[in-house]
């Protein structure tokens, strides 16, 4: 996939901007298609809580985040690490959101949800890390996607190429070691069980190997393009 993406920017024919616009607006039609916010005389306004990582996969989340809330969505945005260590293309998206809204920390989520209804979210949209996983997620990722297998944090979730927490060349969750007293942490939070997955140009053995059928649901292929 790496490479088809450089070969596509080396070629010139796009950008690694564009094709991450391309991927945002992918992800935000089929929330849009599929009325994954319900919008009606009880609750106006879908809600919709994204959590971006520090690589690209994080670029798409703000690209998305965009999108839904110029599509009339409210937008809380939380990420994981330092914007000014973002890849160019997930800064510029970044600050494209900015300007529409804050960008909490992801340290913060707690103390931000705790005075929240149950169910404070229609969607929750998976941002936090794509192809580029290398290492067991970090527990800011895992305490929220502890709340959201709970089933206390939103009411769907759609993961944005792959779910976090999960190698897309295997499929496999990964595993921190066990603690020194011999503690494994607890199986759930240690990736994003989404209900809908969309990833781009092709799925990735990842989407239908090992664990991946079960964190994926649905994956819809889309093309970027490329
Ligand atoms: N390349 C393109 O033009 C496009 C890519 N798309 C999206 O980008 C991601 C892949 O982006 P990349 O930055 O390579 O990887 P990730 O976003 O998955 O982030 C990895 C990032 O995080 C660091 N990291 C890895 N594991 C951990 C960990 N356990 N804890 C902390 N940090 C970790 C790693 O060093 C990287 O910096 C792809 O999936 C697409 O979503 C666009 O969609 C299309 C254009
Ligand atoms: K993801």
């Amino acid at each position: 996939m790496r490479a088809v993406e450089q070969a596509a920017i080396a070629s010139g024919r796009v950008t690694g901007l564009e094709l991450m616009e391309r991927a945002g607006r992918a992800v935000a039609d089929v929330i849009t298609e599929r009325r994954l916010g319900t919008s009606n005389d009880t609750n106006p306004t879908a809600r919709a809580l994204v959590i971006c990582g520090p690589g690209n996969n994080g670029g798409d989340g703000f690209v998305v985040a965009r999108l839904l809330h110029i599509r009339g969505w409210q937008v809380d945005v939380f990420l994981y690490g330092d914007p000014d260590t973002l890849p160019p293309d997930a800064k510029v998206n970044h600050d494209l959101w900015s300007v529409l809204g804050p960008v909490h920390p992801l340290a913060s989520f707690p103390a931000f949800c705790e005075p929240l209804a149950p169910l404070p979210f229609d969607l929750l949209v998976d941002a936090a890390f794509g192809i580029g996983l290398t290492r067991p997620l970090p527990q800011e990722f895992r305490t929220v996607f502890t709340h959201l297998s709970s089933g206390e944090l939103a009411r769907s979730c759609v993961a944005i190429d792959i779910p976090s927490g999960l190698c897309a060349d295997t499929g496999t969750v990964l595993r921190p070691a066990a603690d020194p007293a011999g503690r494994w942490p607890a199986a759930e939070g240690l990736a994003c069980k989404a209900d809908l997955t969309v990833t781009f140009h092709t799925a990735k053995p990842g989407h239908l190997t090992g664990d991946g059928p079960r964190y994926c649901g649905t994956v819809i292929v889309k093309d970027i393009g490329l």
